[in-house]
């Protein structure tokens, strides 16, 4: 199974996500950035390289904060979601159409891309 990162960076209640842009898979639905892990990085490794590459975003990953495993009609993920510190700037988008500080509190109200719906649901209760 993949392991995919879901970087989750949270700064003054407020937490970055991201929109697939059409043409994607999942295309329209929000989710944490990142994307899926390479043969011989870490978690936070990966998660560090996709937000460079897709948000041009230095940053510095940490803990595990949950894992959800979902299954697709093309198989299954590890969504694998990191607790990541980056700084609040401007942000280059190379893949996602859209990307939004929003606060935690209104994250279930979002189209999530359904791997992502339990990470955000215990999200929300913490941080909320
Ligand atoms: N990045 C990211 N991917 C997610 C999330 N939730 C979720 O189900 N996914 C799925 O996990 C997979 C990640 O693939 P990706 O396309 O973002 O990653 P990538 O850049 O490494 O892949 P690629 O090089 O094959 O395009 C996709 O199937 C995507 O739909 C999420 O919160 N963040």
């Amino acid at each position: 199974m993949k392991n995919v990162a879901a970087a989750l960076i949270i700064n003054g209640g407020h937490i970055l996500l991201t929109r697939r842009a059409p043409g994607e898979n999942l295309a329209g639905y929000w989710e944490f950035p990142g994307g899926k892990q390479e043969l011989g990085e870490t978690i936070q490794q990966c998660a560090q390289r996709e937000l460079e590459e897709e948000l041009s975003l230095p940053s510095i990953a940490g803990e595990v904060f949950m894992e959800s495993i979902y299954r697709y009609e093309g198989g299954a993920i590890n969504l694998v979601g990191v607790l990541v510190e980056a700084q609040r700037g401007p942000l280059t988008l190379t893949v996602h159409d859209r990307a939004e500080w929003i606060p935690i509190s209104q994250l279930m109200q979002y189209e999530l891309a359904p791997a992502d719906i339990p990470i955000a649901e215990k999200l929300a209760k913490i941080y909320g």
